[in-house]
């Protein structure tokens, strides 16, 4: 593709994105699809529209030397400066003289000669002079939250959660190219003979910590493989994989799966259960329970059955002491998957997670009767606030006394993670920087001590 019509591409996606809410992830792949992008244009499109969405708030300070973050430009404008600005100061292979060059050249198809020549202006600027110093922040919080694009509010709740050093870590991991990991389809291939056959393709990869089903790949795009088009494998981050891990389902349980969509740990827990059993798999969307029911034909499983419905009105469905094994992954703020997801730390707010632990307690509350006297319940979110983690497994306690937290989890870890997984009284915490997973919070209950 030409390189004035890609960049146009990636300003246009990056406008919807920050427009439409929509997650940055699904629009790319989207994108990628519908333009039919060879694989150096869409490495390209991705590394520019994942860095200027991920350090945003770095760019506009950048920006702020040239252009008064109060003056009135359109959205396209702004956002056309910001992703010229992210490959001037971060990608050392596109000359500046040739992303101001491609900048001007939009800004004259899209705007009228004024906006052109501002354009040309404040770049050309950049170019001469740099871009504002960020030695000039010196209260730390503040620094800390526009060096790393991460809004103050949320800076200052990770830094009175966890203490300054953590919080920084958690910031500058968030900002860090992560690498992806994959689960096996036990029923179709070993995790040998799938190590072995995507070496044979080129993909360095190195078995997982988390899983025996895991494969972490440090090199290569896996969608692109023969066993992903096989079905043979699963694109799961390791600290998802661990919650099928610890549910312990075995062949022939009755298991619930609370909110399936889409599917990751449902899929998951039948490949435990070596498809026999039953995984009766909600989700509140209805939308969203096709995913579930594509995932499992991809993977050749058949014992999920999935079916749209609210997890707080699940006891109208089902009678007390059905099930063996429960799972609420709870929907949560996902302030733990920021990695690949950077959009998220720019539109959650501290009203979202009150109201997130409300519906997760509300949820956990509903379903734990569900649960037979010798049973297990896991409760698992992708975020690392301890509103929406101890603090709703400390209230679910108080309020169900019948219930305690299952210790022997820890025990049944691989002995590398125990050293340095982050446990809790209420559960494991992961951190996004300790392993390079997602942040991820996870709890085993059972009934008596
Ligand atoms: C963290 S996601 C689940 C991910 C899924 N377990 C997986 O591994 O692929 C949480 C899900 O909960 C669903 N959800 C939100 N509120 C719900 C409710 N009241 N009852 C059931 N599902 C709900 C959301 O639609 C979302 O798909």
């Amino acid at each position: 593709m030409k390189t004035t019509r890609l960049r146009n591409l990636i300003l246009e996606l990056l406008v919807r994105i920050e427009k439409d809410h929509g997650f940055s992830h699904l629009l790319i792949n989207q994108e990628i699809k519908k333009n039919e992008l060879n694989p150096k244009d869409e490495a390209l499109l991705t590394q520019i529209v994942y860095g200027t969405l991920e350090r945003k708030m770095t760019l506009d300070y950048y920006l702020s030397k040239y252009v008064d973050p109060n003056k009135k430009i359109d959205d396209w404008v702004r956002m056309l400066l910001r992703m010229s600005v992210y490959q001037m100061v971060y990608l050392d292979k596109i000359p500046d003289h040739a992303v101001i060059h491609e900048a001007v050249e939009i800004a004259k198809k899209k705007g009228h000669r004024g906006i052109q020549g501002f354009v040309n202006g404040v770049l050309r600027n950049i170019q001469r002079n740099g871009v504002r110093d960020l030695a000039e922040i010196k209260d730390p919080l503040k620094r800390l939250s526009v060096e790393t694009s991460h809004p103050e509010w949320l800076v200052n709740r990770w830094i009175q959660q966890y203490g300054f050093q953590t919080a920084e870590a958690i910031c500058r991991a968030n900002l860090k190219e992560k690498s992806m990991s994959v689960r096996i389809q036990p029923l179709k291939i070993s995790r040998e003979a799938a190590m072995a056959e995507l070496e044979q393709e080129g993909f360095t990869v190195k078995p997982s910590l988390f899983s025996k089903q895991g494969i972490q790949i440090e090199k290569g795009n896996v969608l692109s493989s023969k066993l992903f088009t096989q079905g043979k494998l699963t694109i799961q981050d390791e600290s998802s994989m661990l919650v099928a891990e610890m549910l312990k389902p075995e062949p022939g349980m009755d298991v619930l799966d609370s909110c399936s969509a889409p599917g990751g740990k449902a899929t998951h827990i039948a490949e435990k259960m070596l498809n026999e059993g039953i995984v009766y798999a909600h989700d509140l969307h209805k939308k969203k329970v096709k995913l579930i029911e594509e995932k499992q034909r991809t993977l050749g499983l058949s014992i999920i059955h999935a079916t749209a419905h609210d997890a707080r009105k699940l006891k109208e469905k089902y009678a007390e002491a059905s099930f063996d094994r429960i799972l609420v992954d709870a929907p949560c703020s996902g302030l733990g998957v920021i990695n690949s997801k950077p959009e998220i730390k720019y539109e959650k707010s501290e009203q979202d997670i009150e109201r997130l632990h409300t519906i997760q307690l509300d949820i956990l509350n509903h379903v734990a009767d569900l649960l037979k006297d010798d049973g297990l319940f896991v409760y698992s979110t992708c975020t690392i606030e301890k509103m929406e983690n101890e603090q709703v497994i400390k209230s679910f306690l108080k309020e169900n006394p019948a219930f305690t937290v299952d210790g022997d989890f820890f025990k049944e870890l691989p002995e590398e993670l125990q050293s340095s997984i982050g446990v809790t009284e209420y559960g494991l915490q992961l951190f996004p920087q300790t392993f390079g997973t997602d942040g991820f919070f996870l709890t085993r209950l059972k009934k008596g001590t």
